[in-house]
């Protein structure tokens, strides 16, 4: 996507070095626009931890990236496999980075190590195209859904999308995920308006998902994330569209924590329910969400601080409780597949459950 009209990917290699990894820090957005250079494994690691860089897709290619790096330093059948582990132990819940680090691993283990960190460099980039084209077709397949809703109303009446969390552009290689049927519906003139969860604790929607849309011209509010039920009852929110960090077979969606909240309030309203993926975020091995998907716990700092510009322009952390005060940070949750409406992926939509999923990926059956 572009930023003050330049293209941007949210992870590249450096052209002049051919070999260091370039990154935005997310967690110094939408105040300042800071770019990382990274050239170890650890720096990536940390970078995925600290969530510099954050978003399902996205994770899962930087990380890719991280293993290049550091067969650069040491291509041997150990270091591989350790640098592997230590890589997909950095954060638990989004499939994709296990499903990146194991792509890798097994692209790699029959490759001599000498051409390891070349042919390492050549698959992650695979990875980057791959997504940013499948999210782009989820985009296309998406913008279906928004067209036949505009169709369905007065041609200028005004399509109003609620969304928690950020899974645009900024959340995976390029495009987004729940994002890009709205970019490419405001582009072709539809009258989208998004509300925005500034989805506490962490605020990618407020930081992060604001900055996208705004930077893109997409009228857009942000809300509390305890405002959407009240809207949905007044009838201001047509449909709800998120991204997801890990969908099982069965259709359950782990995603950003307070999602499960929204689909009830959804439910209830009768207000369309819908989760965008590339399928690099269904994990066929696991049925039931509620159960199996391991829900990663943050830092209670997360909780207890809150990040943002102060009054003397300086980005800042400022204490929101009571010293002593305790507290709990659980960073996903599951909806169960009964509440969502349907899927969007690469592939095209379909109904959330098993028989859909395997309509769009009959090879998993
Ligand atoms: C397109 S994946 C976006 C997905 O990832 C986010 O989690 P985090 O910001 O912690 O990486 C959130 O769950 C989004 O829906």
């Amino acid at each position: 996507m572009k930023i003050n009209g330049t293209p941007y990917r949210s992870v590249w290699v450096d052209e002049k070095d051919g070999w260091s990894v370039h990154i935005f820090d997310q967690t110094r957005l939408p105040f300042a626009l800071d770019i990382l250079q990274l050239t170890t494994p650890e720096q990536v690691a940390h970078a995925i931890k600290t969530m510099q860089v954050r978003g399902a897709p996205l994770i899962g290619a930087v990380a890719a990236y991280g293993l290049a790096l550091a067969l650069r330093t040491d291509s041997s059948d150990a270091a591989l496999e350790q640098q592997a582990a230590m890589l997909a132990a950095t954060r638990p819940t989004a499939i994709n980075l296990a499903w990146a680090i194991e792509r890798m691993l097994n692209h790699l283990r029959p490759i001599a190590p000498a051409q390891r960190a070349a042919a390492a460099y050549a698959e992650a980039g695979r990875i980057c195209d791959e997504d940013a084209a499948q999210n782009e077709a989820i985009g296309l397949h998406g913008l279906e859904l928004l067209r036949t809703l505009a169709a369905q109303r007065g041609k200028n009446d005004r399509i109003n999308i609620l969304t928690h969390c950020n899974a645009g552009w900024i959340a995976t290689v390029d495009w987004g995920t729940a994002l890009a049927p709205i970019y490419m519906a405001h582009d072709e003139g539809l009258n989208v308006h998004v509300w925005v969860d500034e989805t506490r604790p962490r605020n990618q929607g407020a930081a992060l998902t604001a900055w996208e849309l705004g930077s893109h011209g997409v009228p857009h509010t942000v809300i509390a994330d305890n405002a959407g039920g009240h809207l949905m009852q007044h009838g201001l929110v047509d449909l709800v569209i998120v991204g997801t960090d890990r969908v099982t077979r069965n259709a359950d969606v782990a995603n950003k924590i307070g999602t499960y909240l929204k689909a009830l309030a959804a439910r209830d309203n009768n207000v369309p329910f819908w989760v965008a993926l590339p399928s690099t975020t269904i994990d066929w091995r696991v049925a039931d969400g509620v159960r199996e998907i391991p829900i990663e716990e943050r830092s209670g700092t997360e909780i207890t601080h809150i990040h943002g510009r102060d009054d003397h322009g300086q980005i800042s952390r400022v204490q929101i409780t009571p010293d002593g005060s305790k507290a709990a940070n659980p960073a996903f949750d599951v909806t169960p597949a009964r509440l969502v409406s349907g899927l969007i992926t690469e592939k095209g939509c379909c109904p959330a459950t098993p028989e859909g999923l395997l309509s769009l990926f009959p090879e998993q059956g």
